[in-house]
């Protein structure tokens, strides 16, 4: 298989060309016009069978009707039988009028006007040479002006409608006929409003003895008379149709066609315009032929009028829509369909070809294994890996690699799981030196593993970097001594294994001597390189098995393994102070250095690092304290020591809580005019049990367990806010000297202090003088500087106490903003009588006066030692002679009284 298999082949274009939705839509329109022409075609059969079935209908409802007429004319015709016999009978004068009520004609045969019998008198006359003379009239009912006659040819009065002329023929073919016969047109009386009507005469001719003779002669010879009878057609018809029919329009034309004169119309002409339906019937009646002409009414034609059609219709369009709409969604899921299937196609070539890119440019090294753990495929970034060429690492057994790690790696992925170890052998060669990270990825299709893809990375850079940070992190950047954190790991490690051994442990704890002095003067480039030099003479004292740390500035912790005898550690101690004493060489310059070693060895120093590495602490706090440049072991009194100290510290740190501190105040004192020109405020410890404790006891031990700060705060709080209540209490204006520690300078928190305190007191800042020894401000020049200019800018002034017992230089008097120098107590003690303390005293007094600084003496216990100071030209002056420290209230009282006696000397 090669990566073609693998990862397609971006060449390869398929094109699924889409035919486009419009190339499909005929399809829809072509459904439409078929579904809507078989829908047309269907609803016109529907309407033709609908027209044939009322065609149909109307001709059986004419059919009906027109039997019905046919069979009541016949009615009618056997009825004028009827009554011709009934006039043979009754030989000359029939009574009419019973024969009308016998026969219920107004009842049975609607129509009928009148009846008349004509008589032929005797002697024979041709009726078409007679007159009629009428008898006899009879009503036939009431209300209707229905008449009955019996009338002797000829007429004198004929009947109602009666034209002799016209007429004549009828009644010549009713007597040859001896059959019924009847008249044309003729207007009868209706009864009512509407006037007079058509009709028509039947005539039945009457023959002596009553029966109609066979001879044609006989019948002209034997005629007796005729019976008339005036029938209306209309209502002849009503009796059928009813007056006003809905259903269907009758037109009764005397003739035999349509043209023939009209007889009788049920509706009017436009009515049979309109009509759908017609019919054209005809009636033989009396030997005339009728012409009937049929119509439908709408009341016919909507009971055979079907909304089905219509209905059809409508289905069969919305069903066309219908099948139109599937069609054409059909279709256009169809194109969609391939459209999608076009955009699978292009998306999977498109994935296929990024995946092959990824293959070949990863910057991974990629292979790709069968389920035997052969290679198959791998991309360049894997051959350079591994330096071979793609024909030596195609088809390579990776499940018989030498190295177990990555086979058990590679089975678990052929098992199906995901897999991933760190080696430090290249795969496939297993050359060693570089680190990998091998990733396997089995890749299924349908549960069922096709082969595998192990991503391959060069970690051998990470790994270098990892080291190093590991080697950073445990070790000291400048000098690459293990740091404090690794060698607390190693001091646990020696000391458990000692414990194991019987043997002892022994931690030497090394701080340079005077090392920030160089930093200071030299700069930190020279102390580097002084620190990398001493680093290295160390390792040189010590053997391979001992640990060096350095765990701070210039402090170094050796550990010495296995000790049979804490002896041995001197001799470590004795070669390293020797070791580094030796001259240094530092570009062009040469130094020389010392260093202070305490010791402490385990078990009888400390239980464990922690202890171990205390008591070594304190033992070197005891070896400076001793001299600097020596070695001390670490002492049951030291750590009392250390013990009162942490003690010392916990008491004050509750003193600071419940404000066990107070404050006396010292007057200072111009002994010219012995008047008081300023206090300075001296801290005291108001212990609950021990009682009233000197600063000396525990300013130290604030100083070193950091609580200075704190007291030192809460001193010049006290001090602003006494000064400040003396003045509002009326006294003189009293400028007040607070104590400031080194530490609180360092620590740059005495700004912020002094100016909470002035804030807080509201006292003027040129009433607050801050007393500042030597020593503090050579410890750090700049920041001493920049702190007291700040300080000095508000006012307060600034003195240096303790003058002469340090530096005294001339270059730190210049830059510092000094008020005031103090001379220590300590040159005064002596004089007058020691020319060294008296020359020291001129030289500072006179020191102060050139550079325009006022100077004060403390410590003046005798009139002598305030005389002699006096001399120099240095009156203001502190001590015991003068007044000692006092609790405010004491003080107070010296304020009251203004001036200051000198006490007897001592
Ligand atoms: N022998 C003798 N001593 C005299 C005479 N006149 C005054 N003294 C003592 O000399 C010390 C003067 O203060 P200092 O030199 O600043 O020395 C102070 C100062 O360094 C420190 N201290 C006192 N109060 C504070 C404070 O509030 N803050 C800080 N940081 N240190 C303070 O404690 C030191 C000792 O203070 P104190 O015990 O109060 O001792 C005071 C005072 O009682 C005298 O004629 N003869």
């Amino acid at each position: 298989m090669n990566s073609k298999e693998n990862f397609g082949d971006p060449s390869e274009r398929v094109e699924i060309a889409p035919r486009g939705f419009a190339s499909y839509r005929w399809v829809a329109w072509l459904v439409l016009a078929l579904s809507l022409s078989l829908n047309l075609l269907g609803w016109n059969s529907m309407v033709a069978d609908l027209q044939s079935q009322s065609e149909d209908r109307f001709e059986l409802t004419v059919d009906e009707f027109h039997r019905a007429m046919n069979g009541r004319l016949d009615g009618y015709v056997r009825a004028v039988k009827s009554m011709q016999a009934y006039v043979s009978a009754t030989d000359r004068t029939p009574d009419l009028t019973r024969l009308k009520e016998t026969m219920r004609v107004a009842e049975d045969y609607p129509g009928v006007a009148w009846i008349a019998y004509m008589r032929i008198p005797a002697r024979e006359v041709e009726p078409q040479q007679a007159g009629f003379a009428v008898d006899q009239l009879a009503s036939l009912s009431e209300g209707k002006r229905i008449a009955a006659q019996t009338a002797v040819l000829p007429l004198s009065h004929a009947p109602e409608g009666w034209r002799p002329a016209e007429h004549r023929r009828v009644l010549e073919l009713a007597r040859d006929s001896g059959e019924n016969r009847i008249s044309g047109n003729i207007a009868l009386a209706s009864g009512d409003v509407n006037g007079r009507r058509p009709g028509f005469l039947m005539v039945q001719a009457v023959y002596r003895d009553g029966s109609v003779p066979h001879e044609l002669s006989a019948r002209r010879n034997n005629l007796t008379g005729f019976l008339s009878v005036g029938i209306r057609v209309d209502t002849l018809l009503f009796g059928l149709l009813g007056e006003k029919p809905k259903e269907i329009a009758v037109r009764l034309h005397d003739g035999p066609n349509a043209r023939s004169p009209l007889f009788h119309e049920s509706h009017q002409a436009s009515d049979f315009a309109a009509a759908r339906f017609h019919q054209e019937r005809y009636l033989n009646v009396g030997g005339r032929v009728w012409t009937v002409d049929y119509a439908s009414l709408p009341g016919f034609e909507s009971k055979v009028a079907s909304r089905q059609p219509v209905r059809f219709l409508a289905a069969g369009v919305l069903v066309s829509l219908l099948l139109f709409a599937v069609v054409w969604s059909l279709s256009r899921t169809r194109i969609q369909a391939i459209d999608v299937a076009r955009r699978m196609t292009a998306s999977l070539r498109g994935s296929e070809a990024k995946l092959r890119q990824l293959f070949v440019q990863a910057p991974l090294g990629v292979m790709t294994l069968d389920k035997s753990g052969r290679i198959t495929d791998c991309n360049e970034k894997l051959l350079r890996y591994t330096g071979a060429e793609r024909e030596r690492v195609l088809g390579v057994d990776m499940l018989r690699d030498g190295n177990p790690d990555l086979v058990a790696s590679l089975r678990n992925a052929i098992e199906g799981a995901t897999t991933t170890i760190e080696t430090d052998r290249t795969p496939v060669t297993g050359e060693a030196g570089d680190h990998f990270r091998c990733h396997f990825q089995p890749i299924k299709l349908d549960g069922e593993l096709i082969n595998v893809l192990c991503f391959v990375e060069d970690i051998s850079e990470r790994k270098r970097a990892e080291a190093h940070i590991e080697h950073l992190a445990h070790h000291d950047a400048l000098t690459g001594l293990t740091n404090r954190h690794r060698f607390g790991e190693h001091l646990d490690i020696a000391i458990a294994n000692a414990a194991q051994v019987n043997r002892s442990v022994g931690l030497l704890f090394l701080d340079l001597d005077d090392f920030k002095t160089v930093n200071d003067t030299l700069g930190h480039s020279v102390g580097d390189a002084l620190l990398v030099q001493i680093a290295q003479r160390l390792e040189q004292c010590v053997r391979e098995s001992d640990q060096i740390a350095r765990i701070g500035g210039d402090e170094f912790l050796i550990l010495l393994n296995n000790l049979t005898e804490p002896k041995a550690c001197a001799r470590v101690a004795e070669k390293i102070i020797a070791a580094v004493s030796q001259p240094l060489e530092l570009g062009e310059r040469q130094f020389s250095i010392t260093v202070s070693i305490g010791i402490a060895v385990w078990p009888g120093d400390g239980a464990n690092a922690d202890a171990l590495a205390r008591s070594a602490d304190l033992a070197m706090y005891h070896a400076k304290n001793r001299g600097r440049n020596n070695y001390q072991f670490f002492t049951a009194e030291l750590n009392a020591k250390a013990f009162e100290t942490l003690a010392t510290e916990a008491a004050l740190r509750k003193a600071l809580e419940h404000q066990e501190f107070v404050l006396h105040y010292q007057a200072q004192v111009d002994v010219a005019n012995s008047r008081i020109t300023g206090a300075e405020a001296l801290v005291r410890w108001q212990h609950p049990k021990l009682g009233l404790i000197g600063p000396d006891k525990f300013i130290p031990v604030a100083e070193e367990r950091g609580l200075i700060n704190r007291i030192g705060d809460w001193v010049l709080h006290a001090a602003c806010r006494q000064a400040k209540a003396w003045e509002d209490a009326g006294h003189l204006q009293l400028p007040v000297a607070v104590n400031i520690s080194a530490r609180q300078l360092r620590e740059g928190t005495l700004r912020d202090s002094v100016l909470g305190a002035l804030a807080a007191s509201g006292l003027d800042p040129h009433l607050l003088v801050l007393e500042i020894t030597e020593t503090a401000v050579m410890e750090d020049m700049d920041t001493a500087v920049a702190v007291l200019e700040d300080l000095c800018k508000l006012g307060v002034a600034i003195e240096i106490d303790d003058f002469g017992t340090g530096y005294s230089s001339l270059a730190y008097l210049k830059r510092l903003p000094i008020h005031r120098l103090k001379i220590d107590r300590s040159f005064v003690r002596d004089v007058p009588g020691t020319s060294d303390d008296e020359a020291i005293i001129r030289a500072i007094v006179s020191m102060a006066h050139s550079l325009k600084l006022d100077v004060i003496a403390e410590g003046v216990e005798t009139a002598d030692q305030a005389g002699f100071l006096r001399g120099l030209g240095c009156p203001d002056m502190q001590g015991f002679w003068l007044a000692r420290p006092e609790p405010p209230v004491e003080f107070e009282r010296l304020l009251a009284r203004g001036d200051i006696v000198p006490t007897a000397d001592g």
